[in-house]
């Protein structure tokens, strides 16, 4: 409430305009006020993370956790601009610019296995923050995501498969209460456990989960949370792409591509979250 009240003390109006400067917390806060605030005044993203950069500040969600799921109460609404500079990169904290390359590795496994394959082959020149190897990676992860979110804004098919990995990723974080594990963290272990599954289910090879594996690994990230299967499943029923109580994952069938799968039962969910991934 108290960015409401900011709102109203700084006598904005439809003409006004909200900067979100900042990572991605920052602008999915400043988007959903943006929203809602007078039914919706302009906003613009200046993003300073990687994550956001080459995430949150593109494709107009904005919203905010509730203690029930990640991002449950929230809006699609478009920024008028995004202005990013790989300068504001200079002063993020390693952690942060390693779990927001989680995001960057997504759009590989996704969408491009070209991407894949630098981000294995450059990734000491990114963690050094090689401007060409930032500018590569950013460039092509905002292009891959703006190419989906122009072809299904709403998420009505397609635009799903951007949450590959947050299926179980966002269930890591609010039974944790978004204390425990940085989204990157979270999502990188969603990733491992999707392509897991992908495997178990004969849509993949081992192949495609160990180069996951070994990226993970590389960048040093955690590998479990100790939280009960049981519990993670239970949460899962409140991701926002389970439809009539069916859950849905994105799941790999190879890098570079994946498909969006109701098929996955709650028996191949129990075998694979209690294996590990040492
Ligand atoms: O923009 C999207 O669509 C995504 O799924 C991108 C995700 O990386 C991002 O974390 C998004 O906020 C998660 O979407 P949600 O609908 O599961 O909250």
């Amino acid at each position: 409430m108290i960015l409401y009240e900011a709102c109203f003390d700084h006598k904005l109006d439809r003409s006004s305009l909200i900067v979100a400067l900042g990572g991605g917390v920052v602008g999915d806060m400043s988007g959903f006020v943006a929203a809602t605030f007078m039914r919706g005044i302009p906003f613009i993203q200046i993003p300073t993370s990687l994550l956001a950069q080459v995430d949150s500040s593109i494709g107009g969600k904005v919203a905010v956790n509730h203690c029930k799921g990640k991002n449950m109460i929230g809006s699609f609404y478009q920024p008028i601009a995004v202005f990013i500079d790989t300068e504001t990169l200079s002063t993020l904290p390693a952690i942060e610019l390693v779990t927001g390359l989680v995001e960057v590795i997504k759009y590989g496994v996704i969408k491009d296995a070209e991407l894949f394959e630098y981000i294995e082959k450059s990734l000491y020149d990114i963690l050094q923050l090689d401007q060409k190897a930032l500018l590569k990676i950013i460039a092509t992860s905002c292009q891959i995501k703006a190419d989906i979110v122009a072809e299904d804004e709403k998420e009505k098919h397609v635009r799903a498969i951007l949450n590959y990995g947050h299926t179980i990723g966002h269930a890591i974080e609010a039974l944790t209460h978004y204390k425990k594990y940085r989204h990157g963290e979270a999502v990188a272990i969603g990733m491992l456990y999707a392509a897991r599954i992908a495997v178990e289910m004969g849509l993949t090879g081992n192949t495609v989960f160990e180069r996951q594996l070994s990226l993970v690994k590389r960048l040093g990230l955690p590998l479990s949370t100790g939280l009960k299967p049981k519990d993670i499943i239970q949460t899962l029923y409140l991701d926002k792409k389970a439809m009539s109580g069916k859950l849905r994952f994105v799941l790999p069938t190879g890098i570079g591509e994946v498909i969006i799968s109701d098929q996955v039962t709650e028996e191949i969910l129990s075998r694979v979250l209690t294996s590990n991934f040492v």
